[in-house]
This record gives structure tokens, sequence and C-alpha cells, in this order.
């Protein structure tokens, strides 16, 4: 605590901004809503102040000039406007609690210290000579997170200032009421962050502006690498520096990057409504948000019926062991690494020269174009152009065949039968309807002309005039023309869309036999089972199915032939929860966004999926994607998120998990719960939920390792428990608060109070590749962790240090 002398000193000035803030406030509030009004008003009137006068070439060039120089008013007064709703928003923001931190600041070289406030946005004193309040963002404001007192320093574009920090000081500010002022001597006093840490769980993720430790700050601030992984244990703050960080890009690059040129890949739809509401509070626009799912179903969800990445973890985890299961375990594993990735690669180069696999175009049940002419025009092409080139080219040569078997088709047989079926009303209707699609559509196509031709000497011939032969072999020739162009419409359609490619046939072809494979591929090795994996791959794609595993290996090898599509927009690009991504999805994120930057956040602790990604190690396929010079790997091994003994328990279960550093806040250690039935263990589960309620936790979850088992769970608490018990599945998209049964692996990248993990015993978490799992399920309780059994424990329980949990009654 301050002395009392400080304290009155703090509160003047914190009155004094406040009082600023609030003048200013008022100042621009007519201003604001009077220029939207301006602008409105203008925007009406533009038309009256622009003189409209096409008459001459002179006047065509003042009319112009004239709405170019209406259109720069405009835009002028609507960019001042933007700016002063922006100023005036981000003061409304402040003012409240106007900064969190100061730093005394003494340059080498200067005679004077000077307070610098940290908030999070500028304030600038009034006549604008120097700064109230400083946005966390700036330069100078880094200090306060990479030091204590002492020697100090911060780099700017001109290079680095050096200096003394004589003080550092934080405050917690609600409604203009300073309530508490720690003065540290560590890097950001514990005190707050303490304070921080105690409190509830929310419905959506908090800023951690104020409390920003010195590696997150490495994390938000790093501008140089173009590939930038964390490796951090549960808890430690990732997705809370990832949030951070991407407000500290706008505001860092606020002249040339909007916000959605930033993408972050979420594990979940729900997860992106949890971590949705942190930019907003900082005074950022939100990034885009997607899950790789999403994007998946964009492109394929249409040609097959997906399956997605709960599903393939939901039979991971649940299929009894038998050779089916090895192999499409294995399956995954191959599918998801950069041998296989390597190897379609080989293949696309190999389908330069032989195998590709079309579909004959086809037409009322004859073959107008077959699969041999198709193959024999594509192979003429000079084997030197890339084989994306040679598919535009063959798709040119199509649409040109097209047109000449269509303009053929018009003398055919069926033709002059659909023409039968026409009376002369219809041929009235289909000229008039017709006549609107030609015009709108078809400029180049003089049909207006043709129509208006034939309509005049059908009128002549209604009032007794000749030319009747000549009116109906236009007619004729027209309707022909209209009703053959008709028909070959989807079919040109699918030659643009690119249909007369066997995308699906040319991925099944490698899945044939194993020296097939090796030919087309180049690949020396295939893994084991590959007879069983082929099998499976194939069933599944006669189907019109596609694996999880096989659904980017599809894509990539779609692009590869039919060229690639690429995001060039996006600078940077958000990976969360980048463990569960296979280095494949990696390789296919670069190539979509080639101009971005990416960074990966992850845990492999909490590699929960058979295709994970180690991140941390020198040897990780992540360095392999930009290369060692242009990556950098930061690690954080403090856990915030739990209480003390509850990190002591969690980090007990992964091998390598004493690296893993709790954060001193302490709460009740694990309590063990065994009962002898479901019957009971639901009983008892009832008693805890209302126990944990009595305490005030707001945010409780009961965990299950499937989504079969949460179904269990839903029924055997619901309506005796509490109304208000929600199942969360992978449909739902929204967090919220209360108690909620959710299955493992929809709980990551969230947190809840309280924790009930409703079978920890043996039956459930066994096999290795659930203890990774269990781990993440434990690690989401930030206050409380109970655990429930009806027969044995799980072996990564029984194995452990009997004092580190307690076992209740
Ligand atoms: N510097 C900090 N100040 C205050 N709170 C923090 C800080 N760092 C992390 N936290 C809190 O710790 C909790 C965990 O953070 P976060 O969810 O970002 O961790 P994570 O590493 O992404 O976790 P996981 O991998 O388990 O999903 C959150 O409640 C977050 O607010």
């Amino acid at each position: 605590m301050i002395s009392a002398n400080d304290w009155k000193q703090e509160q003047e000035r914190l009155d004094l901004v406040r009082e600023s803030l609030q003048k200013r406030i008022a100042e621009l509030e007519p201003e604001v809503a009077g220029l939207h009004d301006q602008v409105a008003d203008i925007r009406k009137r533009f038309w009256e102040e622009v003189t409209v006068n096409t008459s001459s070439h002179e006047d065509f060039e003042e009319t112009f000039y004239s709405i170019k120089q209406q259109e720069a008013v405009l835009s002028e007064r609507e960019r001042s406007h933007r700016q002063r709703l922006k100023r005036w928003k981000s003061m409304k923001r402040l003012l409240p609690s106007p900064y969190f931190g100061r730093i005394d600041f003494k340059e080498e070289g200067l005679g004077l210290s000077e307070p610098i406030y940290i908030g999070v946005s500028s304030l600038g004193d009034e006549d604008g000579m120097s700064f109230l309040v400083y946005d966390w963002r700036t330069p100078i404001a880094s200090m306060y997170y990479d030091y204590s007192p002492g020697a100090v320093a911060y780099e700017t574009p001109g290079g680095q200032i050096p200096g003394t920090m004589l003080l550092k000081r934080q405050y917690q500010i609600h409604d203009g009421q300073l309530r508490n002022v720690f003065d540290t001597s560590l890097t950001i006093g514990d005190e707050l962050l303490q304070q921080e840490l105690g409190k509830g769980a929310d419905a959506q993720m908090k800023s951690i502006v104020a409390t920003i430790q010195k590696e997150q700050n490495a994390i938000i601030r790093d501008d140089k690498s173009r590939m930038l992984i964390v490796q951090g244990a549960a808890g430690s703050g990732k997705t809370s520096a990832a949030l951070q960080r991407a407000a500290y890009l706008l505001y860092k690059h606020r002249d040339r990057l909007k916000a959605d040129q930033i993408v972050l890949f979420s594990p979940n739809p729900m997860f992106n409504s949890y971590v949705s509401t942190v930019l907003p509070e900082l005074g950022e626009e939100n990034m885009q948000q997607t899950t790789f799912q999403e994007y998946l179903a964009y492109w394929l969800g249409s040609i097959f019926l997906l399956e997605d990445p709960f599903d393939q973890i939901e039979y991971v985890l649940t299929a009894k062991p038998s050779q089916e299961y090895e192999a499409r375990l294995k399956g995954i594993q191959y599918k998801a690494s950069e041998a296989f990735l390597q190897a379609l690669q080989s293949y696309a180069l190999w389908l330069g020269k032989e195998g590709m696999k079309f579909r004959g175009i086809r037409f009322m049940d004859r073959e107008l174009i077959t699969e041999e002419q198709l193959k024999l025009r594509f192979y003429s092409y000079d084997s030197s152009i890339r084989l994306a080139n040679r598919v535009v080219m063959l798709r040119e040569w199509l649409l040109r065949e097209l047109r000449f078997l269509e303009r053929e088709e018009r003398r055919a047989l069926w033709v002059e039968d659909e023409l039968d079926y026409l009376d002369h009303d219809q041929y009235d209707e289909a000229y008039s309807t017709l006549l609107k699609k030609y015009r709108r559509e078809e400029a180049v196509f003089d049909f207006t002309e043709q129509y208006v031709e034939a309509h005049g000497e059908f009128r002549k011939t209604e009032e007794g005039e000749e030319n009747v032969f000549d009116f109906a072999g236009q007619e004729e020739a027209l309707l022909r023309r209209m009703i053959v162009k008709e028909r070959f419409e989807p079919l040109r359609r699918d030659v643009k869309r690119l249909n007369f490619i066997d995308a699906i046939g040319l991925y099944e072809q490698l899945f044939r036999d194993e020296t097939d494979y090796r030919r087309m591929t180049n690949e020396t090795a295939v893994p084991a089972h590959w007879l069983e994996i082929c099998k499976q791959t194939k069933e599944k794609l006669s189907r019109l199915e596609l694996f999880y595993e096989d659904a980017t290996p599809f894509l990539y090898l779609k692009e590869l032939v039919e060229g690639a599509r690429t995001n060039a927009e996006v600078r940077y690009v958000f990976v969360d929860e980048g463990q569960d991504y296979s280095p494949f999805q990696y390789a296919f994120l670069k190539r979509l966004f080639p101009r971005a930057r990416m960074t990966v956040l992850g845990d492999f602790g909490q590699a929960i999926f058979a295709q994970a990604t180690s991140l941390h190690e020198e040897d990780s396929p992540l360095v392999r994607i930009y290369g060692k010079d242009e990556t950098s790997l930061i690690r954080l091994v403090r856990s915030y998120r739990s209480t003390q003994e509850i990190v002591e328990f969690t980090k007990s279960l992964l091998p390598g998990g004493e690296d893993i550093v709790p954060f001193e806040r302490s709460g009740g250690k694990p309590l063990f719960l065994k009962t002898g039935s479901s019957e009971e263990r639901a009983a008892r589960m009832i008693e805890d939920l209302a126990m944990l309620k009595a305490e005030g936790f707001g945010s409780i979850a009961v965990i299950t390792k499937t989504a079969d088992e949460s179904r269990e769970a839903y029924e055997s608490l619901t309506d005796k428990v509490c109304e208000e018990l929600r199942l969360i599945t992978k449909g739902t998209f929204t967090f919220e608060k209360g108690v909620a049964v959710i299955p493992a692996y929809l709980a990551k990248g969230v947190e809840f109070d309280a924790v009930l993990v409703y079978d920890a015993s043996s039956q459930t978490y066994n096999r290795e590749n659930e203890r990774k799992l269990f781990y993440t399920v434990c690690t989401r309780a930030m206050h409380r962790l109970l655990l429930y059994t009806t027969g044995e424990w799980t072996p990564f329980i029984q194995a452990m240090d009997p004092s580190i949990y307690e076992v209740g009654q």
C-alpha cells in the first residue's frame, strides 16, 4: 500500500484526468451527433448539388468533376466523422477507469523523470503537448510489462532508449474511484494478478491488459518472425496473449492493417463466441474467426458428407481395438504427415505425364466428349506446362468444342419435338421471357433486334400482309437456338467449374495397391496396414463420404491439379490449440495465406487428436514450414488458470510436467469421490453441484469423455439438479455461465470455476492416448476439481502420490 499522501495525490490526479475526459466528451457529443446528420444530409443532397449535363464532351467532363468533388467532400466529412466518433468512444471507454499502471521513467542524459500513466488507449492533454494516458501498446509502455524498477530501456523506430525506472505502480479504479494502489518491485506485482485470478470464471474471456506478464509481452509484441510458435502449459495464457497480440498489431499497423486481415482459427464454434468480446473491449474491431472444419465444409461440403474432427476423435476414443481400428489410426497419422504431403506432390508430377482421370461430357445419354478424348487432348499439350495451366487450356478447348457441338445440336430431332410441344401462346411467352433474360444477360447477342424484326413481321401477318414464311423461319431458328442453349447451359457451367476432372477418381487411384502407390508417388515406405487403409478409404469415397483425415489431402490434391486458391489479403493468421492440426494442415494454411505471418499457440500436453503436431522441439514440422531463421519459439511454463493445488495435481499427470510452474494461489486439493453405483454417483454430484453453487461459483462443468457419456450424465442429472443444466454439443455456438455438461474435446480452450470429472475410472481413461485427454479435462478447473468413479480409478491417478489429492466420503 502507498502512503496516505500519495493516495491523496493519486486521487486528485485521477479526478483531473476524469474532469478533462468528461469535458471533452461533452464537447464532442453534439459534434458527433451533428456530424452524423451532416453526412446523412449531404448524402441526401448529393445529386442536387451536381449538375448532370452530358450533352457535349465538355459538359460531360464538368459533370464528372462535379461528382468527383462532391464525393471528395463527402468522404472527407465521413473520415473526420469516423475519427471523432472513434475518439469519443475511446474517451467513453477510459472514463470509468482511465489507467491501470504507471511507471516513472528517467531517460538517460535527461534530468527529470516523467510519470507515464498507462491505459487501454492514449489521451493527450488539452493543449496537445503531452499525454495524460499512454496506450498500453506504445513503445514506452512496454517497459511496464518488461521491467521492475531499475535500469530499463525501450525500443523505438529510431533505436533503443535507455534510462531508469524509478517507480512502478498499479491501480484498481472502478467508476472513477481509486480502489487499490500497489507499488511493485517485481515485474508486475503479484497482488493485482492474485486478485484478477481469484475472480470467478466469465462467460466470455477477459482482456489481461493490466497484468500481462513479461514472457506474454514478448508474444504480443513480436513483429519479426514469420512463424511464431508458442508452446505453453494449460492455462498459461496463450489464448489471452494471442488476443492481446491481435490488438497490438492493429494498433501498431493502424494505417495499413484492418481487423479482417487477421484470421483466428478456433478449435470449435463455441470457442469463437467465448473469445469474441476481448478485442471490442480493447476498442478494436474483431478479427475474422473461423474453424478449419468450416473452411473444409465450404469447399467440400457439396461433394461429400464430411466427417468432422469431433466424430473422428469419438471413433478414436471409443472403438474397440481391432485390426480395422489399428489401420484407421495408422491411416490418420500417415495422412496427416509431411510424407503424405510429399507423396501427393510427387503424384501430381506423375499425373503430368500419365494417369490423369477425367469425366467425359455427357448430354442426354450420349457421350459428347469421351474421357479418352479429354486425356488425349490433355497429354497433347507441352509437358513442360504446369498441370494446373494445362487444365485451364483443356477447359478453354472444351468450351470451344461445346459451342461447336451446340450449334450442331440445333438440327437434332429432339429439338424439333420440343418445338412441336410449344403452342402459340407458349411461343409468345417464350419470346417475352427470353427477351427479358437476353436483354439482361446478353448484350452481345442482339436478340432484341431479331425479336423486333420477327414481331414486326408477325403484326404485319395479323394485319393480312405477307411474309408468313419468313417469320416462321426466323422464329424456328431462334427457338431452336434458345432451346439448345438452355440445355447446354449446365454443361458449360460444369466445364467452367472444372467438373470434367475426376477429383474423386484421382484420390481413389492412390489407394489401389502398394506397388502402384510407390510408383505414382515415389514413396518408399507405406504405413503398416496399408491394404486395410486403402479399403477403408475407398469404401468411404464410394459412398461419397470423406474421413476427416482425408479432407485436407483431398482438397490439396484437387488444388494441385486445378490450381490453388490463395488469399493474399490476410496478413496474420492465428492458430489456437495448434497441437491439434496436422503438419499437412499447416502446409495447407501456408499456401492458402501466402502473405500472412503465422502465430501458432498450443500445448503438446493437450494433444488429443491422433494427427497432433509437436510444437516445441527443434525438429518440429512447424519449424520447417518457414525455416529456422524465420521462426521464433516462445515457451510459457507458468500456469495461471488453476489454483496451485490443482496444478500440482495436473502436472503430475504428464511426463515432463514437472517443468510447469503454478502461480501461487491456493484452494482446496482435488477431491476424489468413489460411489457404489451410477445412481449413487448422480446423487452425490447433485449434492456437490448444489454446494458449489451455494459457495458462489457461477460457472461449473461436468466434463465427460465423449458425447454419449455427456448425454448419459445430462439425463442422470437433469431435473434433479437445476433447471438451467445445459448440454453442450458440437452444434453449440455460445458459451454461457451456469452448469454445463460437456465432452472433453469441446471443453478445450475454455475454463470453469469448478469442474466435476464425470467418470475418472480405469474403464474410461486407460489407454496411453487418453492421458492427454484426461489432463485437458482436469486443467479446465480454476478453483475446484472433483473427480468421480464407480469402479477403479484410472491408472493415471493410481500412479500418483496420494498427498496431492483428498479422498471424499
Ligand atoms: N497475465 C495474465 N493476467 C491475468 N490473467 C491471466 C494472465 N495470463 C493468463 N491469465 C488467465 O489465465 C487463464 C488461462 O488463460 P488462457 O485461457 O489464455 O490460457 P491458455 O494457455 O490458452 O490455456 P489452455 O491451453 O488450457 O486453453 C484465463 O483466465 C486468463 O485470464
